[in-house]
């Protein structure tokens, strides 16, 4: 599979980020680079669909983002710190919430990855009160299990314990991961994961 990103125009009212860019990811794991503000995550929420591009084109393979928004979402994840989008819900109602907007979620998969990061007794509990890690580990949960052809996780070891860490650094380097997904992620530090590839903006 393969993301491709061409004649990229975006800007914020503030000041332009990006002009004319291009990208052309394939699969396995891109460090996406750069100091503060450089747009490292502009770039994720351009490429996952949560930004539009004032001009340009983003496939995943055939499937151009603008083109066809339903069938592009379905084949990407966007695994952000940000706080919850819908804090009336429990842990429970945002994950089955997840399963049924990807159809094709292996639900077994799933449990496996929320009893590995210690979260299935926190499934009944509003999502807001889950502590900044514990929130990480659901939004990774669910990276981890979706059938998606794209992950993109921004700054994916923030807030993490030192077992998590280890945990997470492990599912992401398995050979059947590498060969069947894009993963780009965003780190201030050396990821130190199996790369593909490094892209510094
Ligand atoms: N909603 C917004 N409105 C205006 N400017 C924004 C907005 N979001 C981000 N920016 C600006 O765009 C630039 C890129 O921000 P972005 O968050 O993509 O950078 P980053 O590389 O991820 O930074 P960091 O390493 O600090 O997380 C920054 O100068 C930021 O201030």
């Amino acid at each position: 599979m393969e993301l491709r990103i061409e004649q990229l125009n975006f800007e914020y009212a503030s000041h332009p980020l990006f002009r004319q860019f291009n990208l052309r990811l394939g699969a396995g794991i891109t460090w996406l680079r750069g100091e503060n503000g450089a747009g490292k995550t502009s770039l994720l929420k351009l490429a996952c669909g949560v930004l539009a591009p004032h001009t340009g084109k983003i496939w995943i393979d055939d499937i151009e983002i603008h083109a066809q928004p339903l069938a592009y979402r379905l084949h990407c994840y966007y695994c952000g710190g940000d706080t919850p989008q819908l804090p009336w819900l429990t842990v429970r109602e945002i994950l089955d919430m997840h399963v049924s907007l990807y159809p094709g979620t292996d639900a077994e998969q799933l449990n496996a990855q929320l009893a590995a990061f210690h979260l299935l007794p926190t499934l009944d509990q509003p999502v807001t009160t889950l502590s900044l890690g514990q929130h990480k580990k659901m939004q990774l949960s669910l990276a981890l299990s979706l059938p998606v052809k794209l992950l993109l996780i921004d700054e994916p070891f923030n807030g993490l314990d030192v077992d998590a860490v280890a945990y997470l650094r492990q599912q992401l380097s398995t050979p059947e991961r590498l060969q069947r997904q894009c993963i780009v992620l965003t780190s201030h530090l050396e990821p130190a994961l199996p790369l593909q590839g490094t892209v510094q903006l």
